[in-house]
C-alpha cells in the first residue's frame, strides 16, 4: 500500500490524493508553504495524515534553519506552526499533532537538540498512527464476521492515515486473514473520496467494495444486508458527539431507521475534550466551485448561490459505538471518552 506522507529530512513527499486513481504522483515540499497548500488543497487528507504533513512540515523547516540562537529558533518555529493551523479548521489531528512538536521542541536547551526532538516527535506520530490504526482494526473486527458487508463514506483509509486507515481498517486486516468483509462506498460529493479514493484503495487490497452514490444509501440499507456503518471522524467533542465528512449525520440517522449499529472508528488522537459538544466543532466551509463545477465544467448557472460545508456532526445519540485504540466505547461517552484520554496522556510521558 502506497504511503500517504515520505519524511526526507530537507524535504517531505506528499501523495498527491487529488490524482488518485488515475494517476499516482508525489508532492515534493521543501517549505511550510507548501505542505500548507496541498492540507488545504487535499492534495493529502485525512485527520491523522493532516497531522503527520503537518508535523513534518515542522521538522523540515527546522532541519533547514540557519537560526542559530533557540529563542528566535523557537519564535519561528510558533509562526510556522500558527500558519500550518490555518490550513483547516476541522480536523482535530492537525492542532494536535502541532502542538505535540511544539511541546518536545520547547523543552531543549539548544537549536540542535530541538531540531532532534522535532523530527523524532513527528516520526513518532507516524509510528504510532500507524500501531493506533492497527489496534482499532482488530476492536473493529470483533463487532464483525465472516460476511458482512459495510457501509462507509469519504475515505477513513490507509492513505488518510499512517497506514490500514481507520474505518477501512478491519476491511484491510479482514483480507489479511482470509474473512469475507464487503464494502458499500458512497461516492461522496463533492469531492468524490469514495468514488475515487476508497474504491481505489479497496481494489488494491482485494476486497470487496461497491460504489453508490450518496443519494442511494437508504435504499442501499433497505435492500441490501448491511451489518454495520463504519465511519471515520475529524473531531470527537468529549461528549461523543462527532465531525465527520458531510453526509455522515444522515448515514447515522438512516442507519437508526434501519436499526443497523453505526460505528466511528476514532483514534483517540481525534478526541478532543476542550471541545465540550458537536455545536463547538468549527465546520470547514469550502469553496462554491466544488458544487458548481464537476472537473472544471459549470452545472449550475453562473452565480448560482452555495453552502459548502466539507462536514457535519453526528450527535452522539445516533452513535452505537465509538471504536478506538484502546477499546470500544459504548453510552456514557464523555465519562469513558476522558477516561481513555488520560491513558493515551499517561502513555505519552
Ligand atoms: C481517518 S480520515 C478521517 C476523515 O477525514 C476526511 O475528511 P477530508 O477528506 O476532508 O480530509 C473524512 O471526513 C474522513 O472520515
Amino acid at each position: 500500500m502506497l504511503r500517504s506522507i515520505e519524511y526526507k529530512k530537507d524535504h517531505v513527499l506528499i501523495l498527491d490524493q487529488q490524482l488518485l486513481p488515475h494517476e499516482t504522483a508525489y508532492v515534493r515540499c521543501a517549505t511550510t508553504a507548501e505542505v500548507w497548500e496541498c492540507i488545504r488543497a487535499l492534495k493529502v487528507r485525512g485527520a491523522p495524515a493532516i497531522g503527520m504533513a503537518a508535523a513534518f512540515a515542522l521538522a523540515v523547516w527546522a532541519n533547514r534553519s540557519r537560526l542559530s540562537t533557540l529563542p528566535a529558533f523557537l519564535e519561528s518555529l510558533e509562526r510556522e506552526r500558527d500558519y500550518l493551523a490555518s490550513s483547516r479548521p476541522t480536523a482535530v489531528n492537525l492542532f494536535w499533532a502541532l502542538d505535540r512538536v511544539m511541546s518536545k521542541a520547547t523543552t531543549a536547551t539548544g537549536v540542535e537538540e530541538a531540531k532532534r526532538l522535532i523530527e523524532t516527535e513527528a516520526l513518532a506520530i507516524q509510528a504510532e498512527d500507524e500501531a493506533v490504526c492497527k489496534s482499532i482494526g482488530e476492536h473493529a473486527l470483533s463487532l464483525l464476521a465472516d460476511g458482512d458487508a459495510i457501509l462507509t463514506i469519504c475515505n477513513a483509509g490507509a492513505i488518510a492515515t499512517a497506514r490500514y486507515g481507520t474505518a477501512l481498517a478491519p476491511l484491510h486486516l479482514a483480507k489479511e486473514r482470509g474473512i469475507g468483509l464487503s464494502a458499500y462506498a458512497c461516492e461522496t460529493r463533492p469531492l468524490l473520496q469514495g468514488g475515487r479514493l476508497t474504491t481505489w484503495e479497496l481494489q488494491q487490497a482485494g476486497v470487496d467494495v461497491t460504489l453508490i452514490s450518496d443519494s442511494m444509501a437508504a435504499y442501499t440499507m433497505a435492500t441490501k444486508k448491511i451489518a454495520a456503518v463504519i465511519v471515520g471522524c475529524d473531531r470527537v467533542a468529549a461528549n461523543g458527539d462527532t465531525a465527520n465528512k458531510i453526509g455522515t449525520f444522515g448515514l447515522a440517522v438512516l442507519a437508526k431507521e434501519f436499526n443497523i449499529p453505526f460505528y466511528v472508528a476514532a483514534p483517540l488522537s481525534t478526541v478532543d475534550l476542550s471541545t465540550a459538544t458537536g455545536d463547538e466543532i468549527p465546520i470547514e466551509e469550502r469553496a462554491p466551485e466544488e458544487i458548481t463545477h464537476f472537473q472544471g465544467q459549470p452545472i449550475a448557472p453562473a452565480g448560482t448561490k452555495v453552502f459548502n460545508p466539507a462536514f457535519d456532526v453526528t450527535p452522539h445519540r445516533y452513535i452505537t459505538a465509538i471504536i478506538t485504540e484502546a477499546g470500544i466505547v459504548r453510552n456514557n461517552y464523555a465519562e469513558a471518552l476522558s477516561r481513555l484520554k488520560r491513558t493515551e496522556h499517561a502513555a505519552a510521558q
